[in-house]
């Protein structure tokens, strides 16, 4: 694979990079003679030496970032024998091959190895001083096998146990996408085989899969080694799926862009697989099905064929790719989309991997979320399990529905990287957002919203009412579809026989000038967030139908705590109606965003750390959307602590600051507080603008239409009034005294009268609480 270029923030130099360790001389006479290697890639060496020096690691690469070396190269060095855990016989045995072909001792014990073999290898393992050097086994093997255990045991006891390598570590986590309960079972080996250092290995692991993988293999302080997750040379795309047209178009893909070049086409289920590949070769192109269905022969001939290039295009289920290390895969489909984004960044990163372009397209419909709900659903597991495989379902229908940030920062941001990679600079690789000139806005419908809301839960009864395969039920059971047709006013018969055409919410959203799709994304993303759920039933011919009510955040809408936003394009933006002061008020606090990102990135550039070391993506939105004016109100928003607001809230306050003249328009602000009486405030702090800056004062006047703003008092207190609310001119000289600012933002009273009638800007905790990911401007679009 050719080294990637990434615009990371440089990590700064390990203690375990360079050539000075005892064993380096031998290190590198292994890696250039037996590997046949030149130059190390990222944390490769530094790995190496790590668990050389004995410590636990813990090695996060992309696909294709050459982690097996990380633990081969080590195991040929050291005396005794590394024990490797792998999910899949297929991997193992090419892993082995490949080693074998190195002239490197390496050995299977996998499920269908003959037994005489099994033998041979058990024998040679209990040798004083075993020739094997690397033995691969699966989770089910260790659990399964009391033998292996003993002879573990017999290597541990005569010092020949040298590690355990937990390669696809992902797979121990049951918030991961390929939970496997025998994983989990691993940390017994930690209990059995106390001092052996342990390697875990995965390409795919958000920051919280990453935190439990440690946990569950009891892995206390390992070095960790991380590597960027973009792959630069990966075109990433989402199209919709017409399925009708859809072999047709794939095909048509194929032949215009990519005949004889080698593929992989995903499938959800055998039969999609087995339709596929023949429709794919009648349009002429060399396709073959790869499924659980098939035998474990005719499955390993046909992954031989395609790795040669016998057959050009695989139509498989997920099973089919883990471990195989093709270099010249030119493209990745989705027919149908992926149960996770782990998933689909684990299969679409099968593409690529001689670091030449590649392109990896999903094709999206709604339609396949429910096909799929229902298999998780029928998928034996416990609740808990469920559950987490629903939610990554539908984190990944979130990143397909929006189609407004760029595509590869999506991924990374879900992997927690916080960088903005530039995905524009390659027209080969540019993802199809930033390729799109669409411009989007984001539109607030929290009011239509609420309508909606009220009337799901008065035909339906509310969440409780539909529960259960069979439940009783007060209120009847409508999809959302349905829900759609009445809230575009579609004059269906069955809107009309349920007398819903009478209702004050049907054509709500066409009177909006709103679009079908458009009406669709803004209930699917009430889905998401919590607000509406769709409670999955089996019909008469066992067919799985959903049906919609309203979730478990609907109260937070309605009570006005929660906000609902949806990015449409600026056109419809406009036919929607959205005020001119709204659409002012989302363009700065974009442009608000924006620059305190860049604070952000320079900073960190400066200091050479990650941004995200000084503060989150989510915090700089909730920071944009909600505007710190002075440091305590900085220390309510997630993620800023007392120290981070001293060391770095300065620089942020002065970019808020900057925005002051737009960011005041004498208007109620979106999370303001509103009291019953009508008025605003009363809460315990309020964000209020400061009094004495003349020139908003006096904008803020022309903005209420001539109406006087109450008169600004300069020092004196209010009882509406925050109490840290430094005058423009007065922070302005905070900025300059570098002392960190905050005791004297802190304590600083000024003019407390504020803008347009001395209107109070209250953060509301709650509404913070619930804003998710999703909320923050900028985040969903449609
Ligand atoms: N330092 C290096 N120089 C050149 N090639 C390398 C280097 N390290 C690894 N490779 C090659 O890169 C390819 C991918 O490596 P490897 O299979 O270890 O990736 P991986 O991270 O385990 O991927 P996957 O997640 O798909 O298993 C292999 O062909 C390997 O030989």
């Amino acid at each position: 694979m050719k080294q990637a270029h990434l615009s990371t923030p440089t990590s700064p130099p390990s203690v375990f990079s360079g050539f000075n360790f005892p064993h380096s001389k031998e290190l590198l006479k292994v890696f250039r003679k037996t590997f046949g290697l030149h130059e190390f890639r990222k944390n490769q060496l530094e790995a190496i030496n790590a668990t050389l020096q004995g410590e636990d690691c813990f090695v996060l690469m992309p696909t294709g970032g050459g982690k097996s070396l990380t633990y081969q190269l080590p195991g040929v060095l050291t005396g005794g024998v590394t024990v490797v855990v792998s999910p899949l016989k297929s991997l193992i045995q090419d892993q082995v091959q490949k080693l074998v072909s190195l002239e490197i001792p390496a050995v299977h014990l996998s499920g269908d190895i003959d037994p005489g073999m099994a033998e041979s290898v058990y024998r040679q393992l209990s040798y004083r001083d075993p020739v094997i050097k690397l033995l691969y086994v699966t989770p089910e093997k260790i659990s399964a096998s009391p033998k292996l255990i003993s002879i573990m045991e017999h290597l541990y006891m005569r010092g020949m146990l040298a590690r355990f390598v937990i390669d696809e570590a992902h797979c121990v986590s049951q918030w991961g996408h390929d939970f496997r309960p025998d994983y989990k079972r691993l940390c017994r080996l930690r209990e059995k085989f106390p001092g052996v250092p342990f390697i875990a290995l995965t390409a795919t692991a958000t920051p919280r899969v990453r935190k439990d993988i440690l946990h569950q293999l009891g892995m206390k302080n390992p070095q960790t080694f991380t590597s960027s997750f973009d792959r630069s040379n990966l075109q990433f795309e989402v199209r919709e799926k017409k399925p009708s047209k859809l072999v047709g178009e794939i095909a048509e893909l194929i032949c215009k862009h990519y005949r004889n070049k080698s593929g992989i086409v995903y499938c959800l289920s055998r039969k999609e697989c087995e339709t596929t590949a023949k429709e794919l070769q009648s349009k002429g192109i060399n396709a073959s099905a790869y499924h659980a269905g098939q035998s474990d022969r005719e499955r390993v001939m046909i992954q031989r064929m395609w790795i040669t290039d016998e057959y050009q295009v695989v139509c498989a289920t997920i099973a089919f790719g883990m471990g195989i290390d093709k270099a010249n895969v030119r493209f990745v489909f989705h027919f149908s989309i992926p149960k996770s984004m782990e998933g689909f960044y684990q299969e679409a990163g099968r593409a690529g991997r001689d670091g030449d372009p590649a392109r990896c397209i999903v094709f999206y419909s709604y339609k396949d979320v429910t096909r799929l709900r229902r298999m998780i659903e029928q998928e034996p597991g416990n609740y808990e399990a469920m559950k987490v495989h629903r939610d990554n379902l539908y984190r990944l229908v979130q990143f397909c529905e929006n189609r407004a940030d760029c595509r590869r920062l999506q991924l990374l941001q879900y992997f927690g990287e916080m960088w903005t990679p530039n995905c524009r600079r390659n027209t080969q690789t540019v993802c199809s957002n930033c390729s799109s000139n669409v411009s989007f806005t984001s539109v607030n419908f929290t009011d239509e919203a609420k309508e909606m809301i009220a009337f799901i839960k008065q035909v339906t009864g509310g969440p409780s009412a539909n529960r259960g395969r069979k439940g009783a039920r007060w209120g009847q059971q409508f999809t959302l579809n349905y829900f759609i047709d009445v809230f575009m006013g579609s004059t269906l018969a069955k809107v009309t026989q349920n007398g819903h055409n009478s209702s004050p919410v049907f054509g709500l959203m066409k009177k909006k000038k709103f679009q079908r799709g458009d009406c669709e994304r803004l209930l699917r993303k009430m889905v998401i967030d919590g607000i509406l759920q769709e409670n999955l039933h089996i019909g008469v011919h066992d067919q799985a139908i959903s049906y919609a009510t309203t979730g478990p955040k609907a109260p937070d809408v309605l009570s006005g705590r929660k906000q609902v936003d949806l990015r449409v394009t600026e056109g419809r933006a406009a036919r929607a109606s959205l005020s001119a002061p709204q659409k002012r008020e989302n363009e700065v606090h974009q442009a608000l965003l924006n620059e305190l990102r860049a604070t952000c990135r320079n900073m960190a550039n400066s200091m050479g750390i990650n941004p995200v070391a000084i503060f989150s993506d989510d915090t700089l939105r909730e920071m944009a959307a909600n505007p710190p004016y002075a440091m305590e109100e900085l220390l309510e928003i997630t993620g800023v602590t007392e120290l981070k607001a001293k060391r770095f809230g300065q620089s942020f306050l002065e970019v808020v600051y900057k925005f002051l003249p737009q960011l005041i328009p004498g208007r109620r602000r979106k999370h303001q507080s509103v009291s019953t009486n009508g008025q605003e405030g009363g809460g315990k702090r309020k964000r209020q603008t400061s009094a004495n800056n003349k020139r908003t004062t006096k904008r803020a006047k022309t903005q209420q239409g001539g109406k006087k703003a109450k008169a600004p008092k300069r020092n004196g207190t209010n009882s509406r009034a925050s109490p840290a609310q430094p005058a423009p001119n007065a922070w302005m000289s905070k900025a300059s005294n570098n002392d960190g600012g905050m005791s004297k933002f802190q304590f600083r009273k000024s003019g407390a009268g504020g803008l347009g009638g001395g209107l109070g800007l209250m953060p509301d905790p709650k509404l913070k609480r619930a804003r998710s990911f999703l909320s923050g401007p900028g985040q969903f679009m449609g």
